[in-house]
């Protein structure tokens, strides 16, 4: 059996993602994991929150909460969120969870040990008050381009103009509004990525077909400038996992902790270990990560947007090779444009755009889903629109799957009662549509093996429309008048069709999947080898009932108005 790994980028705590985040990472990698599974793979799929840092510190005491118990409450919102847009992790994790400790632990030990770690002095900002180093963003003061006084550390948000702590007059803390601060020395850790340069250059050449996104962002970093080069994993923070050689301690790294990029994706591999520990004893965590504990027949994709792309094709890829040790790197690496919002981008420090949260407030998560994946930005940056919302989910969903769904089983009901009606043969025409149909699902099948969103997503609805028109020609409520025999093999195929695009759209639209599989009271859900079979699943005699509407077409009222509440920032 084929066995899959996917991991999603994992989402910042720091708040509520917005629907570039979703189509970014978390969706596209659902939809290749519900693919996956349909075709019988064994799969992994691996998301968590990403929860260390200064961002994360600054947000727990802007809500007044310690730390740890302002991620704990994070990590809850974010899983709730994902169930609500159906999103099947196998595992969603913590980056701050006990396994993820030992193994960032572990991995910086091995780095050690192979002369991968160099130790660096470098000056920081330290504050009596507050007895800490601040980073950058803990401090703020006047901009010495534009005079605005409430500029940080990094950058000043008037002018935009890159700084230094040391740059800003009058600096003060953040946490405390101190301004007794002083530059003092301190020591941190630099992973030696320089030294792994022509090793991860030889490691993506030897990758086959990954998108150009990918191996440019890659090649950029590798060959750009002064090359690759090396990074510090350490901070003066509170609030991490602590530095330590394995598990003994670290001379000289007391009271530090490492950087969050640094353990990041490590957490892909510990939200594994976190999986199995869950499971219980049978499960085992490494025969998907090591290869030699059974991960060489792994297949490890994984999903994010543009900007995660340098840490994993050099940082991460540096940490596993570099370690010495036999891990499961990634096959094939799906990036993804920016999803903008309505002229603009999607913010979360702006509150701009639509969230998820809102999102599932507006509509079910299948017209969501939909609508991101069908424009998931591949090949450039997309733009969402309430108008192309309207439009498309109106016309693919409600005009032709849903409509579809409803005619075909309202009209047998009225002239044939609920259940597949016997009599008649199919003939020349159904013939071309199970043709049709077979060229179809090949072409889907390739475009969803290949993760190609959104020619996948041209492809069903292509398969959905080629349904409808074989309806629309067959006409069965004017051969019924005529022909009740021939209408009655007319209906069962257009039945059996509707089984059918259940099982095909359900990786895109799992709710609506499941209601037309339950209508038809179809036990068999496997995924078609045979198109011709398939459409004969249903026999005659066979007892469905009629769903419910699948989807509501969105007015113009509804329109205007979310497009009029969702144009400032978010409260
Ligand atoms: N507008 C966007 N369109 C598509 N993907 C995005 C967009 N913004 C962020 N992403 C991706 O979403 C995933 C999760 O991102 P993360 O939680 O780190 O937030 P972020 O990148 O800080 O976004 P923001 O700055 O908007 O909060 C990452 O893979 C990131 O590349
Ligand atoms: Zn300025």
């Amino acid at each position: 059996m084929a066995r899959t790994l996917i991991t999603s980028a994992i989402p910042y705590i720091n708040g509520i993602k917005h629907l570039g985040n979703l189509v970014g990472s978390q969706l596209p990698a659902d939809l290749y994991a519900r693919y996956c599974r349909a075709r019988g793979h064994e799969v992994m799929f691996i998301c968590a929150t990403d929860e260390h840092g200064t961002p994360a510190e600054l947000a727990a005491a802007k809500a007044g909460k310690p730390v740890a118990d302002y991620c704990a409450e994070m990590w809850q919102v974010q899983r709730d969120l994902a169930d609500g847009f159906r999103l099947s992790f196998d595992h969603f994790g913590r980056s701050s969870s006990p396994q993820n400790h030992a193994l960032t632990q572990h991995f910086a030990g091995k780095l050690d040990a192979a002369g991968l770690i160099d130790e660096r002095t470098s000056k920081q900002v330290y504050s009596n008050a507050d007895g800490r180093f601040l980073p950058d963003r803990y401090i703020e003061g006047t901009c010495p381009n534009c005079g605005f006084a409430d500029a940080r550390g990094d950058q000043c948000d008037n002018c935009t103009k890159q700084l230094d702590p040391t740059d800003l007059i009058e600096p003060r803390s953040v946490i405390s509004g101190s301004t007794d601060l002083e530059v003092r020395e301190t020591k941190h850790l630099f992973l030696r990525q320089s030294l792994l340069k022509d090793r991860l250059d030889a490691w993506i050449d030897s990758q086959d077909g990954w998108p150009v996104l990918t191996t440019s962002i890659a090649k950029k970093w590798l060959h750009d400038g002064d090359g690759l080069q090396d990074r510090g994993i350490t901070r003066d923070l509170d609030w991490g996992i602590p530095v330590r050689k394995g598990d003994a301690p670290w001379p000289g790294m007391e009271g530090k902790v490492f950087y969050v990029w640094f353990d990041a994706p490590i957490e892909y591999i510990a939200a594994t270990h976190e999986w199995a520990d869950a499971q219980g004893a049978d499960a085992d965590w490494q025969r998907w990560w090591r290869t030699d504990k059974g991960a060489e027949n792994v297949n490890y994709v994984q999903f994010m947007g543009k900007d995660n792309v340098p840490f994993h094709t050099l940082s991460f890829p540096a940490t596993l090779l570099g370690s010495g040790e036999p891990w499961k790197t990634v096959d094939y690496l799906k990036s993804l444009n920016y999803l903008n919002y309505d002229g603009g981008q999607f913010s979360t420090s702006r509150g701009r755009g639509v969230f998820m949260d809102q999102a599932l407030s507006l509509l079910p998560a299948d017209y969501w889903r939909w609508w991101l994946l069908s424009h998931a930005p591949e090949s450039s940056d997309t733009e969402f629109t309430w108008e192309t919302f309207q439009t498309d989910v109106n016309k693919d969903l409600a005009d032709v799957l849903g409509n579809f769904v409803s005619r075909v089983t309202k009209f047998c009901r009225s002239k044939f009662g609920e259940e597949v009606p016997a009599g008649g043969t199919w003939g020349a025409s159904e013939t071309a549509l199970i043709e049709t149909l077979g060229t179809r699902l090949k072409a889907y099948q390739g475009f969803m093996d290949g993760i190609e969103i959104r020619k996948a997503a041209a492809e069903l609805r292509a398969i959905w429309v080629a349904g409808n028109e074989y309806l629309q020609d067959a006409a069965p409520w004017a051969t019924f008048k005529t022909d009740p025999e021939r209408a009655a093999a007319q209906i069962r195929m257009a039945l059996n069709l509707i089984r059918f695009y259940a099982v095909l759209s359900r990786p895109f639209i799992p709710d609506a999947a499941t209601a037309m599989l339950d209508g038809m009271q179809a036990d068999d859900d496997a995924w078609p080898d045979d198109v011709k079979t398939a459409l004969e699943a249903l026999q005659p005699g066979h007892v469905f009932t009629v769903p419910e509407v699948l989807f509501a077409k969105i007015t113009d009222e509804q329109r205007l108005e979310w497009a009029e509440r969702f144009a400032g920032q978010r409260a």
